[in-house]
């Protein structure tokens, strides 16, 4: 019997992430980061960002020629050195069985969402284990696979960095699930693009602690791992390659992520990338709707404008 794509995809995506975060270390030990600004001082763009895209980028498309790949930094130059191309699937991925639902999927009905550096501006001020890798996997429009890749987080054997992973009907990889504090409300946010707005749907939440970190991976990290019952954005900031990693390996661990208001966003190949409405995630044990609910509609409506 041949391998499922998914589980190709998936077993490639691991592989090829972890080497990206090793061009991501390797930029950072050589010191040059060639910072650039996108689209201004909150929006930057480093030589790691850059390298790590086409690492992955091109080691996908090689593989998966029609599948649609979209990566934050733009159409990459795709003839990449030799030693940054990955074509080896993880086998320990490919040990486990395919969910009977993902059997058949085409490689067409694929839409891989590539965020090579999620928490750039953490980087650039060496807050390092607030830096992943994302890849995310759409099947249509919804989030069904993903990689996050912490290429700073230290291993109790020493090893550093760390692959986590989810698929929709399989589970999840690569940490130990852990609860948060049970009778408390502590939820994540933005480190580097607070705003009032930001700030007034967290007052509204009355959580017990706000935790700030950097980036779209390392938050939902921070629910896998018992930190924050929550994560809450309320900023047009995030773009679909911020969210798709962290939505799939969120709720295949039975958690939820979506917009502000509670809705899903599409994963598609054509939607316009940015999240307008904003991030909200919960962990399992958590009403998702219930805190949707208690997000105030100006705030909302804020969003929507
Ligand atoms: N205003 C913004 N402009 C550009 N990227 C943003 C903005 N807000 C959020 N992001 C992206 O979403 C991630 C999560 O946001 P935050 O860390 O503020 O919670 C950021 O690390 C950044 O991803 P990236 O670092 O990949 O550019
Ligand atoms: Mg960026
Ligand atoms: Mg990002
Ligand atoms: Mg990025």
């Amino acid at each position: 019997m041949t391998t499922p794509k998914v589980m190709r995809i998936m077993a490639l995506s691991i592989n090829t992430a972890a080497r990206a975060g090793s061009i991501i270390r390797e930029v950072m030990q050589r010191g040059n980061l060639g910072i650039v600004e996108k689209e201004g001082k909150d929006d930057l763009q480093t030589e790691a960002d850059r390298s790590a895209q086409q690492c992955i980028i091109a080691s996908l498309s090689r593989k998966f020629p029609n599948i649609t790949i979209i990566g934050e930094e733009g159409d990459s130059n795709l003839n990449v050195k030799a030693e940054w191309l990955v074509s080896e699937e993880n086998e320990e991925f490919l040990t486990h069985s395919c969910p009977e639902e993902l059997l058949e999927i085409k490689e067409e009905e694929f839409v891989i969402w590539v965020d090579p550096l999620d928490g750039t501006s953490e980087y650039t001020k060496g807050l390092l284990e607030h830096v992943t890798v994302l890849i995310g996997i759409a099947i249509k429009d919804r989030a069904v696979g993903g990689i996050i890749y912490q290429p700073y987080y230290k291993q109790s054997n020493g090893d550093i960095g760390r692959t986590v992973w989810g698929l929709k009907g399989l589970g999840t990889g690569g940490f130990e699930p852990k609860s948060p504090p049970k009778g408390q409300m502590i939820i994540t946010t933005t480190r580097s693009h607070l705003t009032p707005l930001v700030q007034q749907a967290l007052d509204a939440l009355s959580p017990t602690k706000v935790i700030k970190v950097g980036g779209a991976g390392y938050k939902v990290l921070q629910l896998l791992e018992g930190k924050a019952h929550a994560y809450v954005f309320a900023s047009p900031g995030c773009k679909r390659w911020d969210t798709c990693a962290p939505e799939a390996v969120l709720e295949a661990y039975g958690g939820t992520l979506t917009d502000l208001a509670g809705i899903h966003y599409s994963y598609a190949a054509d939607v316009d990338y940015k999240n307008r409405m904003g991030v909200l995630a919960t962990i399992p044990e958590i009403s998702h709707s219930e805190i949707a609910r208690q997000v105030p509609n100006d705030i909302i409506a804020t969003l929507r404008a």
